[in-house]
């Protein structure tokens, strides 16, 4: 028998939960998906549930295994990589969820984070924290629940109540409740966490009034957080290698290491991270400063813009407009379109993140005739994923003064031809799209397979890195202009409109 080993990775996204299995090539070699419910309990909310989260989990691993034919003990360690920000909060006597998981994109909590800058706490959350204050992050969601569900304040001073986001939770239940912890990564999204220091910050907690109890330990990106224990691997115990937030994974899966290299990530949101180096560079611009990895007692930092919609757009057209029937027919509708014929679609189903930050705008559409086709309404809201990325990456431009040369992307979205041809004309700058598209995943199978000693070090792991596709810019300037200002007019009579009220 083959002695042959493998990662296994668990993408637990804002929709699906995956598990992969990867050779020391970097191939797939068995996968297994499971869709899970989205709440919506009131306009603005979003939630899931926490249980219905673990057990797709526990059933991806189990398909995965047994469709690829590899039995749980050639399974050399798992990587871990989440939707990051989206918080649980679960009794610890119980191991039962105390309240829906409230997802990154929800809104529940706008008043807390509006009532932090009234209150003057945005240059003191800023410089500690590198994030902007909103409810995108979970400390406003932690207070919440604990000042909504009955009891929870007197639990969690009692020490009976864990937090964590979507990665700690399942690492506390793959490990049956003996591990508490998240990595650098994800601590860095809740708004918590001094990325100086490297510690849960006191202050942020008493202006919360959130207990320190509450939190998990933090790791590096690249280490044994702990074994799997009860029956998901059949009782082997398998060590949890490599934790990190989704859009730091896709970052280590592009092996965008270096600084000035950047990535975009085209999921239901779309993230671009550019790699900044050793030392965190904060923004006065809307970009997030974050924590890109931990790695050897090293930390790099990396500069962020969170679009908060973008395939959850393509989304829409499928199950709210029913529009199209599948995602990836998107592409030939708006090739068979030829133009948006000045369609402007503003997807701002949540508020806006970077470089607006604006929690209260809504969504928008211009130009509309009575000879408007459906194809072109679909070519205009695949084209606001591109023009929200040319907001972004503008500003990052100007942040860091460091010229783009390439945007690698990934993500569910990044499949569409037609959207990347856009995206490479509308940045005049090539885009490389990695040849397997599941990098986020990847990267949290290369952090743990480096702990494990799975790959021996990152010169390793780049001879797994294989062709790509490109996409060359080819729209002439005039065009873009033209079609670029009309994305800007647009953008900003949507946040007008609200403002008018
Ligand atoms: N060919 C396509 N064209 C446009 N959008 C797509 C295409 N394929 C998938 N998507 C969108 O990409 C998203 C899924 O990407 P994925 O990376 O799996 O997201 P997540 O990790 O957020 O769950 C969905 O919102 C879907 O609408
Ligand atoms: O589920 P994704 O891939 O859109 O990623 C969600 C992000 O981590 C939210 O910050």
């Amino acid at each position: 028998m083959s002695d042959q080993q493998y990662i296994m990775s668990i993408d637990e996204g804002t929709t699906s939960t995956r598990a992969i299995l990867f050779n020391n090539k970097g191939e797939i070699v068995g996968k297994s998906q499971k869709e899970f419910t989205q709440f919506f309990p009131h306009s603005g909310w979003v939630e899931h549930d926490a249980t219905e989260i673990w057990n797709a989990v526990q059933s991806v691993i189990s398909e995965a295994l047994i469709e690829s034919d590899i039995p749980p003990y050639k399974v050399r360690g798992i990587g871990m990589t989440n939707q990051r920000e989206t918080t649980v909060i679960w009794d610890k006597n119980t191991g039962e969820p105390i309240y829906n998981a409230i997802v990154w994109q929800s809104k529940q909590t706008s008043d807390i984070a509006d009532k932090l800058k009234v209150d003057g706490y945005q240059d003191l959350i800023h410089d500690k924290t590198g994030l902007i204050i909103d409810s995108y992050f979970s400390a406003t969601k932690i207070k919440w629940i604990l000042d909504h569900v009955e009891g929870a304040r007197e639990k969690a001073q009692k020490g009976d109540l864990l937090f964590g986001t979507i990665d700690t939770w399942i690492l506390w239940k793959l490990t049956d409740g003996k591990v508490h912890a998240t990595d650098y990564t994800n601590a860095s999204r809740t708004m918590l966490f001094n990325i100086h220091d490297l510690k849960w910050d006191q202050d942020i907690l008493d202006i919360l009034d959130i207990p320190s109890s509450m939190l998990p330990e933090v790791h590096s990106s690249s280490e044994i957080f702990g074994y799997t224990a009860g029956y998901t691997f059949s009782g082997v115990q398998v060590p949890i290698a490599g934790i990190a937030g989704d859009q730091q994974a896709a970052l280590f899966g592009q092996m965008a290491l270096k600084k000035g290299m950047i990535k975009n990530t085209y999921g239901t949101g779309a993230f671009i991270v550019m790699n900044t180096g050793e030392t965190p560079t904060l923004s006065n611009r809307g970009l997030l400063t974050t924590i890109a990895y931990g790695i050897d007692g090293k930390i790099n930092y990396a500069l962020e813009g969170s679009i908060f919609v973008a395939g959850s757009a393509i989304q829409w057209l499928r199950d709210g407009m029913e529009m199209v029937e599948h995602s990836s027919e998107s592409e030939q509708m708006a090739i068979n379109a030829n133009d948006s014929g000045g369609v402007y679609v503003v997807p701002a189903f949540t508020g806006l993140g970077a470089p607006y930050w604006d929690q209260q705008t809504r969504g928008a559409v211009f130009g509309l005739t009575r000879g408007t086709t459906k194809d072109q309404f679909v070519r205009a809201t695949l084209e606001s994923l591109a023009y929200q990325t040319r907001d972004v990456i503008d500003t990052m431009v100007a942040e860091t003064n460091i010229d783009l040369e390439t945007l690698a992307v990934d993500g569910g979205a990044a499949n569409n031809n037609y959207l990347m041809q856009f995206q490479a004309d509308i940045l005049n700058t090539p885009i490389e799209r990695a040849s397997i598209s599941e990098t986020t995943a990847l990267g949290a199978a290369f952090l743990a397979g480096l702990a494990v000693g799975f790959w021996r070090d990152i010169e390793e792991i780049k001879q797994t890195i294989h062709s790509r596709d490109e996409f060359i810019p080819n729209m002439n300037t005039a065009t873009r202009d033209h079609l670029y200002n009309g994305w800007q007019k647009a953008i900003n009579a949507t946040i007008q409109f609200h403002y008018d009220d």
